[in-house]
């Protein structure tokens, strides 16, 4: 694979040059890239985010449709083999399964890892609607369990969601950009344990907060260790 995680373009081409004669492209779209639904403050702080990369303290994590996209190197072509190109083609990860932009889920992950920490900029659209006006719930079940799961995933390895405990504070207005902020507590075992603030831009309203204990799949390092090993 010549790239992971791809710097900033608007999608990356994997090339596979080990199985096959010919190289043989794969297009995977990267969704956490601006788009014209974003708005200023979501602009704003995506940008800022951006900066703070550029001395390696963080690191923007690319979205793809599907899962299968987010594993790097050789488990990449592993995942591959067991699925047919429909399967891949017809799955969607569930955040990233609306076409039109800005109807749903609008979202950018960056990790900062010696924090162990992932937080997400998210922007929920009118189709994520609860209460009028307000995101749903499960929306915001959604993109803390994705986010957690992300941060969970980047520390530990394949990880599956065993507990999820959240504390809705304050309905989050759709339209509006919250910053979720995750981190590791512990990990015991084939245990990790994260917590989650959900608040607005100017950190002075508190929409949810969580907890969650993850299970590790399989002994496999963790997607950090593999990205280094690159
Ligand atoms: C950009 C990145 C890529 C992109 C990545 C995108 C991220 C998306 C994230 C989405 C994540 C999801 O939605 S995941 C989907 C929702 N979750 C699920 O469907 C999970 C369903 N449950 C399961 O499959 C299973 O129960 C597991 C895997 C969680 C655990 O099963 P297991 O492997 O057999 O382990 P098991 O022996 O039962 O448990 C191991 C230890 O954990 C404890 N334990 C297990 N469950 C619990 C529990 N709910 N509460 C307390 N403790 C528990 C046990 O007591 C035991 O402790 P001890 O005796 O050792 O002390």
């Amino acid at each position: 694979v010549e790239e992971f995680p791809p710097s900033g373009s608007n999608g990356v081409t994997l090339r596979c040059r080990s199985r096959v004669k010919s190289s043989c492209p794969i297009q995977s779209k990267d969704y956490a890239l601006p788009n014209s639904s974003w708005s200023q403050g979501m602009m704003d702080l995506y940008s800022r985010f951006l900066e703070m990369c550029k001395d390696g303290t963080w690191k923007r994590i690319p979205s793809y449709s599907n899962s299968v996209d987010h594993i790097p190197g050789k488990a990449f072509w592993e995942s591959l083999k067991l699925m047919s190109e429909k399967e891949r083609k017809d799955t969607r990860l569930f955040p990233r399964n609306m076409d039109t932009e800005g109807v749903g889920f609008e979202y950018a992950m960056f990790l900062n890892p010696s924090e162990k920490r992932m937080v997400c900029l998210f922007q929920p659209g009118p189709y994520l609607e609860g209460p009028s006006g307000f995101a749903h719930g499960g929306s915001t079940a959604t993109i803390i369990d994705s986010t957690i799961g992300s941060c969970a995933t980047f520390v530990a390895g394949r990880v599956m969601t065993a507990n999820l405990s959240i504390n809705y504070r304050n309905p989050i207005p759709l339209g509006s950009v919250v910053l979720v902020d995750s981190k590791v507590d512990q990990v015991e075992g084939r245990k990790v344990f994260l917590s989650c603030h959900v608040r607005s831009i100017d950190g002075q309203t508190l929409h949810a907060e969580a907890t969650a204990l993850f299970i590790r799949l399989d002994s496999t390092k963790s997607l950090q260790q593999q990205m280094s090993c690159q």
